[in-house]
C-alpha cells in the first residue's frame, strides 16, 4: 500500500471531523463526497447552504451527507466573535470589529477548531497561505514549547531511493520566511515530528546549504551550521547534521565522501532550507519535474491540527491533505492521552 492509501486507512480508523472553510470552491466540493464516502472524516462546509448546494447541483455531486455552515446565521456567531475579541483586545480591535471579522469563512473555520466543534482544518484551494495562515496564528497559536508557526511539505517522490524510500519532508517551503539559527532550529524539530507523525519512520534531519562542512565559507552558511548546532542541543535524541549540500544529504557515495564523519549525510528524510525562497522553489521544481505528489503547506508548531494547500491543488491533493489533517489530530489527541 503507497502512503496515499495508508494515510487515508489510518484516518478512517478513528473518524474525526475537518472543516473546509472555503465551501464555495468547486474543488473543496468536489473531495467532500470522496472524503465521506471513504470515511476519512466528517465534514463540515463553510457557506451558504443553498449557494453550496447549487454548486454542487452544477458539478453533479452530493453532499448532503456534511454539516454546512453559513457563519452569518449561525448561533455560533456571538461567542466566537466574544472569544476572538478577548483573543485580540490587545491590538486595539472593537467587539464590532470581532463580529465582522468572526463572519469571515477563514476566521470562523478556525474558531470552529478552537472550540473543539471540528478537529481540523483545511484550507488554501482558494487563498493564500498568507490568508490561512493570520486566523490559525491570531486564533489558534502556537504550542505550548514552540515559538513559531513553519509549513512543510511531505514529498512522496515516485522511483526514488532517497529519503525513506522516497517519501521526504521540505521545510520552510510555506510560511516563515527567513530565520535566525535558534528559529531554524526550532522549525527543524517541528518537521521531525510531523514526519514521524505522518510515517512512522524515523526523522534524519539535514540542515542545507551551498556548503558541506566547511567546504565554503559566508555567514549564510554559518547560520546553517549554528542551526545544526542548536538543533543536537534542544533535541539530543534526534539524528540532525549540517550544514551540508542536498547531493550529501541524500546520495550515500556522495555523503560518504564529502561528509564522512556525519550519520546524516546520505540517508536524510527531511531536509531543512536555509530560507523559505529556497524551501518553496525546491518543492515546486521537485514536485513538476520528478512528479512528485507534494502535501502541504503542512503547518507545524500550531497549537491544533490546521493544514493549506497551494491554489494549484487537486481535488485529490484537497482528499489526502484532509486524511492527513485527521491522523495529525488523532497523534495530538494520543500524545495528551
Ligand atoms: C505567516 C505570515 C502571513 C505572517 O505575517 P503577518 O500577519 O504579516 O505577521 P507579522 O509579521 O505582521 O506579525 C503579526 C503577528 O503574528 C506573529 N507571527 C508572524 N509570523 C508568525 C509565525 N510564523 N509564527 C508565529 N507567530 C507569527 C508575529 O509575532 C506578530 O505577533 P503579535 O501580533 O503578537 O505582535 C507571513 O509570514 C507570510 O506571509 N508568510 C509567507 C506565506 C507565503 O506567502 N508563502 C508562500 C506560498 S506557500
Ligand atoms: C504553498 C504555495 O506555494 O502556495 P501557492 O501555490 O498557493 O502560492
Amino acid at each position: 500500500m503507497g502512503f496515499v492509501e495508508e494515510i487515508r486507512k489510518e484516518a478512517s480508523e478513528d473518524r474525526q471531523t475537518i472543516v473546509l472553510p472555503e465551501g464555495t470552491e468547486p474543488r473543496m466540493i468536489k473531495a467532500t463526497p470522496k472524503i465521506l464516502e471513504e470515511e476519512i472524516a466528517d465534514i463540515i462546509l463553510v457557506g451558504d447552504e443553498e449557494e453550496l448546494n447549487q454548486i454542487a447541483a452544477d458539478e453533479g455531486v452530493d453532499i448532503s451527507g456534511a454539516e454546512i455552515i453559513n457563519p452569518e446565521a449561525s448561533d455560533y456567531l456571538e461567542d466566537f466573535a466574544e472569544t476572538y475579541y478577548e483573543l485580540r483586545k490587545h491590538k486595539g480591535i472593537s467587539k464590532e470589529d470581532a463580529l465582522e471579522q468572526m463572519k469571515d469563512s477563514l476566521y470562523f473555520g478556525s474558531m470552529l477548531v478552537k472550540k473543539g466543534i471540528a478537529d481540523g482544518k483545511v484550507a488554501g484551494a482558494l487563498n493564500t497561505t498568507a490568508n490561512v495562515l493570520r486566523p490559525v496564528i491570531r486564533i489558534i497559536g502556537t504550542s505550548d514549547d514552540v515559538s513559531i508557526v513553519s509549513g512543510s511539505f511531505l514529498m512522496i517522490v515516485p522511483d526514488c531511493e532517497y529519503g525513506s524510500e522516497g517519501k521526504m519532508l521540505f521545510a520552510d517551503s510555506g510560511v516563515f520566511p527567513e530565520g535566525n539559527p535558534e528559529e531554524i532550529a526550532e522549525l527543524a524539530i517541528s518537521s521531525a515530528s510531523t514526519f514521524e507523525a505522518l510515517t512512522g519512520e524515523e526523522p534524519i534531519v539535514a540542515m542545507l546549504s551551498f556548503s558541506t562542512k566547511g567546504s565554503a565559507e559566508h555567514p549564510i552558511v554559518e547560520r546553517m551550521r549554528k542551526a545544526a548546532e542548536i538543533c543536537k542541543e534542544k533535541a539530543p535524541d534526534l539524528q540532525v547534521d549540517g550544514e551540508m549540500q542536498g547531493d550529501a544529504a541524500l546520495v550515500p557515495e556522495i555523503g560518504a565522501k564529502k561528509a564522512p564523519d556525519s550519520d546524516v549525510a546520505g540517508k536524510a528524510n527531511v531536509l531543512i532550507f536555509p530560507d523559505l525562497n529556497a524551501g518553496n522553489i525546491a518543492y515546486k521544481l521537485v514536485q513538476r519535474l520528478a512528479k512528485a505528489d507534494a502535501f502541504g503547506p503542512l503547518i507545524q508548531g500550531n497549537a491544533l491540527p490546521v493544514n493549506d494547500l497551494s491554489r494549484g491543488c487537486s481535488v485529490e491533493d484537497i482528499v489526502t491533505v484532509s486524511a492527513i489533517t485527521a491522523v495529525q489530530s488523532q497523534f495530538r489527541k494520543s500524545q495528551e492521552g
